[in-house]
Parts: structure tokens; sequence; C-alpha cells
């Protein structure tokens, strides 16, 4: 699913800044990456997104390539169709729940993800007309995996989703990225620290040194 293999760099290099060649082919839907603080995972997530441009190589996904320096290939972002979420939910404050999902809604016609199928797949038909400020964590998670959803991406890349939540919020949270790992075909790249939440959603692990 995942064919990448590139020279990311960070800052000024005479800075002592970070430069690192990471090289990834996993035919594995969902991939984790694994690695201690700073050895570029978000680096990864972000090249891949088409934030961050690498300084050389090649970024396939799913047999489509978004990056290749010596084609002169660099997909914009927009077109890359990336559903990303972040260690914290980012969600808008001022919209409610129903606001932030309609916010990531994309494309007028067949949709792959319809609004109530991702509300029920997420268990948040409750909170439709909360406002995001009175949502726990694992709830503010769920909405932004369904805005991420709802954008209709062809990759989902998820960047320490759990990091920012207590014991019982993670494991609340669990279940629901399991079902989104199963009940929909996306490729995913899973990005965590933790050993043992990356073993309860694939076995393709990648650990960055
Ligand atoms: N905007 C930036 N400008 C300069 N250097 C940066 C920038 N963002 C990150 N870095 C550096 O790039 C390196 C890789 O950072 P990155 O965030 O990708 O690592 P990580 O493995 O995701 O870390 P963590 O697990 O702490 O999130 C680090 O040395 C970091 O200090």
């Amino acid at each position: 699913m995942l064919a990448l293999d590139i020279v990311l760099e960070r800052g000024a290099r005479n800075g002592g800044g970070f430069r690192r060649h990471v090289s990834i082919r996993d035919d594995a839907r969902v991939i984790a990456l694994a690695g201690r603080s700073g050895a570029g995972k978000t680096s990864v997530l972000h090249a891949i997104a088409g934030l961050l441009t690498p300084c050389e190589g090649r970024i396939e996904v799913d047999g489509r390539c978004l990056f290749d320096s010596v084609a002169g290939i660099d997909v914009p972002v927009h077109a890359r169709h990336v559903g990303y979420m972040f260690q914290d939910a980012r969600l808008f404050p001022h919209l409610d729940v129903r606001g932030n999902l309609g916010y990531g809604r994309r494309g007028q016609g067949a949709a792959t993800f319809g609004f109530d199928d991702v509300v029920a797949l997420l268990g948040i038909g409750a909170l439709l007309e909360r406002r995001t400020t009175h949502l726990s964590g694992g709830e503010a998670q769920r909405v932004a995996l369904g805005r991420a959803l709802l954008s209709q991406p062809r990759i989902l890349l998820l960047d320490e989703p759990l990091t920012n939540l207590d014991q019982a919020r993670r494991e609340e949270l669990i279940p629901y990225l399991q079902r989104v790992r199963d009940e929909t075909a996306l490729p995913i790249v899973y990005v965590s620290h933790s050993a043992d939440e990356v073993e309860r959603l694939t076995r393709a692990v990648h650990t960055l040194d």
C-alpha cells in the first residue's frame, strides 16, 4: 500500500538540523510508524500529506504516485485527498458537532462516506447538536475522525490520536479505530509511541530510528 523512499530535512543543516533517509515498502493496508520522539514520524506523515517537501525521493500510496523528485511530480495537498487526525481534535469551537462534521464534507455527488453512515460508524448521533467544548476528549476525537472521513479521503493519516487521552478514554476510542480499519477500505498510516496501542491495530509496524 505504501512505497516510500525519501530524504527529509527540517531546520538549517549547518545549524544541526534534522536530515533523515526513510524507506518503507509495505503492502499492508494499515501501517504503523513507531520510534522515539524526534525520530521523524510526524515528518513522514507531513511528507505523505504534502505539507513537507522531501529533498528527494518518491512516495506512492495504493499505486498512486504523490511525489517523485526525478519525474518532477509533487501532487498538491488538496489533490492528495488525505484525511488527517491529530493528537488534539482541533475542532472549531464556534460550531457544534454537526457544523464541524459539515466542515469536512467534500463533493456533492455520490460520496464514498455518507454523513449518516459515518455518524453511525463512530457512534456520534447523540452528540450532533453539542458544542465541542462540551465533549470528552474521546468524543472530540471521534468527531475529528468523522470530519476526516467526510472529507472523502483516499488515505487516513493518524498522528498519535490517543496520546492526549487518559487510559479509560483510550480504551473507549480504540474500538472505533478498529471499526474504521475494518469497515472502510482506506489505507491508514498510524503514528504512535505505544507498542500496545499499535498491536491492536496492525502487525505492520515500522520503527524509525
Ligand atoms: N518546523 C520544524 N522546523 C525545524 N525542525 C523541525 C520542525 N518540525 C520538526 N523538526 C525537527 O525534526 C525532527 C523530527 O520531528 P518529528 O516531529 O517528525 O518527530 P517525531 O518522531 O514525530 O517526534 P514526536 O514523537 O516527538 O512527535 C526533530 O528533530 C524536530 O526537532
